[in-house]
């Protein structure tokens, strides 16, 4: 079996991406993002107050013949953003891109904080981390990978996400149609259940490439890039009127700045963000400062290659024995 499906960006500046699903008998299609970065299946639902629904679609577990409440099962979940949901659990018929996993633990938002409430694009979020970060209790479930990993012609998925436009994700194929060049494929530590592999190192703009390792995870589920502190400093010495700002949570520079590319490696190859990917937005509509789409991990005790490096690659996420993460231009 194999599936594929678009990641559409939810707004201008590429914050997230959703991707449809159908779940239920007859098929209810939601909008999720797609989150490398945990392991829950969550949806807005008939169990969500009416209150904390802006628009959201909903799955109705009564409305489909093939649903199964999983008696005493509840979640609860706090991303690093501090949004959270909490709820119940049914297994039901998922389908994304045509590949179908019969018997999906999908979870039931019975609570979700306001800033899923003001998120209208978001219909939920589909984990695609290990399953070992699943947060459902007294028996944690699998995600859609692990469960349709078996039926898949490969063991893997491939994310293909873009600037402004419609990427893809592929579930049991690699698309030679979609990369150029080689796939640099590097090892994964699946502890604490992130996909976690190691940076060969860095560059700003046209400056020497500086050899270290860089550990951290790829995220579809975070926007920006976190990393270092010596080496977001480095970048934005580079860039005139950059400051890090407490009052906007990062580093900031005039729109008008020239900012260089940033050049990472993985093993031998070298992937480099262009500067547009960097001059990530203005801090408020109109205004002429604008937030850095590189940012410092200081805060958070992980480095995270998120959207804006993801968007300059095409990353296949191999979930054979043992799991290993390759990386092309494309
Ligand atoms: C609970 C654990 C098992 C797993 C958990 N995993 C994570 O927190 C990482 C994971 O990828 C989560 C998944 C996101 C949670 C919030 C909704 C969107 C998905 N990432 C995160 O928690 C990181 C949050 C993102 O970076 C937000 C996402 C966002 C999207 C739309 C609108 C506003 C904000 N972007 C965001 O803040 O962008 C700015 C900085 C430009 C404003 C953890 O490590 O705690």
């Amino acid at each position: 079996d194999t599936g594929s499906a678009a990641a559409v960006p939810i707004d201008d500046v590429d914050i997230a991406y959703v991707t449809p699903v159908t779940i239920g008998t007859p098929p209810q299609t939601l909008q999720l993002d797609f989150d490398t970065g945990s392991s829950d299946l969550w949806v807005f639902s008939s169990h969500t107050p009416a209150s904390q629904v802006r628009g959201q679609e909903i799955y109705s577990p009564n409305k489909s013949s093939t649903a199964k409440l999983l008696e005493g099962h509840t979640w609860s979940i706090t991303y690093g953003d501090g949004s959270a949901s909490r709820g119940n659990v049914y297994v039901d018929n998922f389908t994304v891109g045509g590949l179908s996993v019969a018997q999906q633990a999908v979870q039931t938002a019975q609570q979700v904080s306001s800033s899923f409430t003001s998120e209208t694009n978001i219909d939920g979020l589909l984990g695609l981390g290990f399953s070992t970060l699943n947060t459902v209790s007294p028996k944690s479930q699998l995600t859609f990978f692990d469960n349709a990993k078996a039926s898949l012609d490969s063991p893997v998925f491939t994310v293909d996400l873009k600037a402004q436009a419609a990427g893809t994700y592929d579930f049991g194929f690699i698309d030679k149609a979609k990369y150029t060049g080689e796939i640099t494929y590097v090892p994964v530590n699946t502890n604490p259940g992130y996909w976690t592999f190691t940076s060969s190192g860095y560059a700003v703009g046209s400056g020497s490439f500086s050899s270290q390792s860089i550990t951290g995870i790829a995220d579809t589920g975070t926007s920006l890039v976190y990393l270092p502190t010596a080496i977001v400093t480095a970048y934005y010495r580079q860039v005139s009127g950059a400051t890090n700002s407490r009052n906007y949570g990062g580093y900031v520079f005039p729109c008008s700045s020239a900012l260089p590319t940033f050049t990472f490696g993985v093993g031998d190859a070298r992937f480099t963000i262009p500067s547009s990917y960097i001059s990530y937005s203005p801090i408020a509509p109109g205004s002429s400062t604008c937030f850095g789409g590189l940012q410092s991990s200081s805060g958070l005790g992980i480095n995270i290659w998120g959207d804006v490096a993801l968007k300059a690659a095409f990353v296949v996420f191999n979930g054979a024995n043992p799991p290993t993460i390759g990386w092309a231009k494309k």
